[in-house]
């Protein structure tokens, strides 16, 4: 083992949203919810995070670089998912290459890791659940672990809950499971991507908004120096939220009643209402379920003391948007979800509805005039086709919805669209183009 050389591995893992949300632990080191939830996973060809992860006898100690800057991993979380996975290594032999790692080695040798998130990191897209899946993953392929992507989900699970969600394709159920060391608070799939394959999901992303409001005026340091104003309004300048979910939900578990209620009365009947809707694709009950565990899910914020705001007017506007077209439609075209942050997540029955949608979308919030349409609307850009959007040109000329009134506009609200679907799961990447380190030295490329 003395050779310089480097084995590694890279993996590539969709990020995910939650349509029953998880809010809320029992046991917060091992990270136990106090509810089931169920996603929906998101196009890895559209959000992702790629992760190569390397092992040499060279390497002095863990390290870890996140995209291209390289960060701490003395955190529990993430010394929590590396001391799983070594226990569960098993042997390796490449033979070709000469390279044997018998089960013991792994607990003295050291890992580089290298992740690339391909969304905006800490803004509220779930790049922790992308982020602690993948590395999960891609450690486990490189040691060598027999264990499935359910038993896998359990160790990404104490880096970030719903990473858990993220080892699987399509509908993915988080059980909360019952014994005390979480060895049965796993994920399992519901169903996988090619079941409800017409969904189209569309992602309003407003990174123009505090999103991490409610820590910042809980420090009270709300004009703290990582913030920057803007006339009347705050950017985020690159700010990470840091640990907005983590606390806001510590802090629902101390003082909200609604979500004891919402926990033990609301959610166990809700799961079973959804997965049936899943099951039958049932878009009408699906809708409504979504709609509702959203709105419930942020009421039990504001039943938070101090209470916990995270959605904007923009996003009020796209509930008031969506619920006004469904009423005139008689029945659900698109439902909504929105997790810790004001980014809107619709969820469009078809491709037709998804189409209408985003013409509702693009009257109410134009783009800047100085935004090109092509760095608007992102990801799946063949809806805007089929909405008849070819430029600013047709967006300026876009009717008014006929379902309301008011047909004011809030152009440069939105920072930006994305338009994906359900999604695969966590894949491993063979091309060695893809990895992130380099083969000699196991350093960032
Ligand atoms: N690719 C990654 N690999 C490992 N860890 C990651 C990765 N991406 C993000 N993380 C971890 O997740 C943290 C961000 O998590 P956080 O919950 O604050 O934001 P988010 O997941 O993007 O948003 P939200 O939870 O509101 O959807 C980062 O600071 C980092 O510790
Ligand atoms: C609102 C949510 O997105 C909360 C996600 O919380 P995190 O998984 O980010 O929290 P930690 O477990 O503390 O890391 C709802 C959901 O994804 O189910």
């Amino acid at each position: 083992m003395s050779e310089p050389w480097v084995k590694m591995v890279t993996a590539q893992t969709p990020t995910n949203i939650a349509v029953i949300k998880y809010w809320g632990k029992r046991d917060e080191t091992l990270i136990l919810p106090v509810n089931d939830s169920i996603s929906i996973t998101l196009d890895p060809a559209h959000l992702c995070t790629t992760t190569t992860v390397a092992v040499s006898p060279s390497f002095v100690q863990d390290r870890m670089w996140l995209n291209g800057k390289e960060i701490s991993l003395s955190g529990g979380r993430y010394q929590n998912c590396l001391r799983e996975i070594r226990a569960r290594a098993c042997d390796i032999e490449d033979k070709e290459r000469g390279i044997k790692i018998s089960k013991k080695d792994w607990e003295k040798l050291h890992v580089h890791i290298a992740s690339y998130n391909n969304f905006p990191t800490a803004a509220g897209l779930a790049s922790s659940a992308a982020g602690f899946a993948c590395l999960v993953f891609a450690l486990a392929k490189l040691m060598n672990a027999k264990e499935d992507n359910s038993e896998l989900s359990a160790i990404a699970r104490q880096g970030s809950g719903s990473a858990c969600r993220s080892l699987f394709g399509g509908f993915v159920k988080w059980n909360m499971g019952k014994v005390e060391d979480g060895s049965d608070s796993l994920a399992i799939q519901v169903v996988d991507e090619k079941h409800w394959h017409d969904l189209v999901i569309i992602i309003a992303v407003d990174l123009q908004t505090i999103h991490s409001f409610a820590i910042s005026w809980r420090n009270n340091s709300f004009f703290c120096d990582k913030l920057e104003i803007r006339g009347q309004r705050c950017i985020v300048s690159s700010r990470e939220k840091e640990t907005s979910s983590t606390t806001g939900m510590h802090e629902t578990v101390e003082t909200s009643l609604l979500l004891q209620h919402r926990a033990k009365e609301i959610v166990p009947k809700r799961i079973v209402q959804m997965e049936m809707s899943i099951k039958n694709r049932d878009f009408a009950s699906f809708a409504h379920l979504t709609c509702a565990d959203s709105n419930q899910f942020h009421a039990v914020c504001l039943d938070t003391c101090p209470p916990i705001f995270y959605m904007n007017d923009t996003s009020h506007r796209i509930i008031s948007c969506v619920e006004k077209w469904n009423r005139s439609e008689g029945t659900p075209q698109v439902a909504y979800t929105f997790d810790a942050g004001p980014n809107a997540v619709l969820i469009a029955h078809n491709r037709k509805a998804a189409a209408q949608l985003l013409q509702k979308l693009l009257f109410y919030f134009p783009p800047n005039s100085d935004t090109q349409l092509n760095s608007y609307v992102l990801g799946d850009k063949s809806i805007l086709k089929d909405a008849g959007i070819e430029d600013l040109k047709d967006v300026e000329a876009l009717p008014p919805p006929s379902e309301i009134k008011d047909a004011a506009r809030y152009k440069g609200d939105v920072s930006y669209f994305i338009c994906t679907r359900p999604g695969r799961g966590p894949v491993l990447l063979s091309d060695e183009s893809q990895a992130l380190l380099s083969p000699e030295t196991g350093l960032p490329k």
